[in-house]
């Protein structure tokens, strides 16, 4: 049953947990204890967790990787990206004690002879627990290439008998429909459902669970939220770095399945889909793909928010690639990126829902590396006001901004002040850190790595979803793969810019108008008008 959290101002019943809870007798594995997820997402999450005293007592974590390093240069990898900008004393102490609770232990990821090796050293480890069973979650911070064998080594290996085990995967899952499919099923023969936890950690940012409550918690909301009001979306993710360091990964999958298969859909998924009946896991991720039959007329059309996106079209695509300037590097000037590698490091693609919601209404996905700023947001922009006693005015636009700095903003046309009678843009702000002055929040790896510790499924990943997920986009991967025909270039962008230059008539022309000129953040200075 879903307990309740009492609030001032409401209650909320909270997430199901649907599995008991790791309390003690804890070991976490991470595999791929070397690589650029596991140092800098991974490890400070676990840290954050354990700071936070949210980790299991007595926890112990166990790196694993092949490469051959000692337990210094493990620690010393693995904190590295723990922030401590201060300096501070207390939080210096804190990673000391972190370091003791983790060791790490090098092995092959296809042979058992290694994972022999790592199950004798987590039962070493185990000895000094008390009494009941054990619990022991491993993490795949790994490329895909390797989900498979390593799944099917823990399980004849290390899986413990007298305990609870889970497995966390990483996005991507899979580079197709196909291929995920042979991995899921692969995933299947050694590891059930309910042990498995299919990471995308775009659903454990604050902004992006807070969809839930803006919208239906907030008749307001609710009621502006169809085909009616709205003109078009974007879901927008710009990162000012480029892939350095990650080309090798990075060439074979590129930013469509980086970023905007898995992130970007779920966002736009929770954005799109019709209220849950609760907030149980089952029923939330039942949503995302089932659009709930509110009235009997209905009956016919109960159809999967998801699948009511059709694949996206060719002419719906717009793809780029860095290229050095400013001193910095371009894509193909990686050491491991081929060197006519057409591989997307930016991406535009619009996608339809076809329903009676959202008919008509473009969503434009859009993601880039190595772009002028770091920023995810979702832009609702809505139609035009009817014409007559305002022309030219300035379209509402609501606006959710996922990073950096969490915020939900709306653009509106008020008087300006004094004496004239005319409309300005301005906004109503609702900056979290202004808002809410006293409270952290979480990390997305950190949230998501405690709700696996919780046997919490909720913003987690299910099998069926990634099905429908890539029915979207396995024609457009095929076609940039060069799997029909000639691979599409990408058109060139500056390294610390805004994309590729067709990218505004892109979206200009899917109904996308920009505020009017006088409209200025943070402040408007009224006597310039
Ligand atoms: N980096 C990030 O910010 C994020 C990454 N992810 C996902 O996490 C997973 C891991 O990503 P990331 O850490 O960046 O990747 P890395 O390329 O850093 O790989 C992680 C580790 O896996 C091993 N490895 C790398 N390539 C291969 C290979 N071809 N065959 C076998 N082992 C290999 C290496 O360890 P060793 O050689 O020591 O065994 C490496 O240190 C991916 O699925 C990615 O999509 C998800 C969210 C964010
Ligand atoms: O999954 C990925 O996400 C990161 C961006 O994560 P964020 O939490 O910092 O927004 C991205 O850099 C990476 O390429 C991708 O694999």
């Amino acid at each position: 049953m879903a307990s309740m959290t009492r609030t001032r101002s409401g209650t909320i019943p909270s997430m199901e947990t649907s599995g008991h809870q790791f309390r003690d007798n804890t070991l976490i594995v991470v595999f791929g204890a070397s690589g650029d997820l596991a140092k800098k997402k991974t490890y400070p999450a676990l840290f954050g967790l354990y700071r936070n005293g949210y980790l299991p007592k007595d926890v112990h974590i166990v790196g694993y990787a092949r490469t051959k390093m000692d337990q210094e240069e493990y620690h010393k990898r693995t904190t590295s990206y723990i922030k401590n900008p201060n300096d501070d004393p207390e939080v210096a102490a804190q990673i000391e004690e972190f370091k003791k609770l983790s060791s790490y232990i090098s092995g092959n990821y296809d042979d058992s002879p290694s994972f022999q090796n790592l199950a004798r050293h987590m039962e070493a480890i185990e000895k000094s627990y008390q009494g009941r069973g054990v619990n022991r979650l491993f993490y795949l911070a790994l490329p895909p290439s390797v989900f498979v064998p390593v799944s099917k080594y823990v399980k004849e290996c290390c899986y413990a008998t007298n305990g609870t085990n889970r497995i966390i995967v990483e996005k991507p899952f899979g580079k197709d429909l196909q291929s995920c499919r042979d991995l899921l099923s692969s995933l299947k023969q050694s590891w059930k459902e309910d042990e498995t936890y299919r990471i995308d950690h775009y659903l454990g940012k604050e902004m992006v669970k807070n969809l839930l409550v803006l919208r239906f918690a907030n008749v307001a909301m609710g009621a502006a939220w169809d085909k009616h009001s709205i003109s078009n979306v974007q879901i927008s993710f710009k990162e000012p770095f480029g892939t350095e360091g990650r080309g090798g990964y990075f060439d074979e999958f590129g930013i469509i399945r980086d970023i905007l298969q898995n992130h970007l859909l779920q966002v736009l998924s929770i954005l799109t889909m019709e209220r849950p009946v609760s907030f149980a896991s089952e029923d939330i991720r039942d949503e995302k793909q089932y659009l709930s039959c509110s009235h009997a007329s209905f009956r016919s059309s109960q159809v999967k928010v998801l699948r009511a996106i059709p694949p996206i079209k060719r002419e719906d695509v717009l793809l780029g690639q860095y290229v050095g300037a400013n001193g910095k590097p371009g894509y193909l000037d990686d050491d491991t990126v081929p060197k006519d590698s057409v591989c997307p490091t930016f991406a535009a693609t619009t996608l339809w829902i076809n329903n009676e919601r959202w008919e008509g209404v473009p969503f434009i996905l859009k993601a880039g590396k190595a772009l002028n700023e770091a920023k995810v947001e979702i832009r609702m922009q809505f139609k035009d006001v009817t014409q007559g006693i305002f022309k030219d005015i300035s379209r509402n636009e609501l606006v959710i901004r996922i990073q950096p700095s969490e915020a939900v903003y709306l653009k509106l046309n008020t008087k300006t002040p004094g004496y004239a009678f005319r409309a300005i843009p301005t906004e109503m702000d609702l900056t979290y850190k202004r808002r809410f002055t006293d409270t952290k929040i979480p990390e997305a790896y950190e949230a998501l790595i405690l709700d696996a510790i919780k046997g919490d499924h909720s913003n987690f990943v299910r099998d069926d979803e990634l099905d429908v997920a890539w029915k979207i986009f396995t024609p457009i991967l095929h076609w940039i793969d060069g799997k029909e025909g000639p691979r599409p270039k990408p058109s060139p962008y500056p390294y610390g810019s805004r994309g590729p230059k067709e990218l505004d008539s892109f979206i200009e022309k899917l109904g996308y108008k920009r505020a009017a000129e006088e409209y200025s953040w943070p402040t408007t200075n009224v006597s310039n008008l």
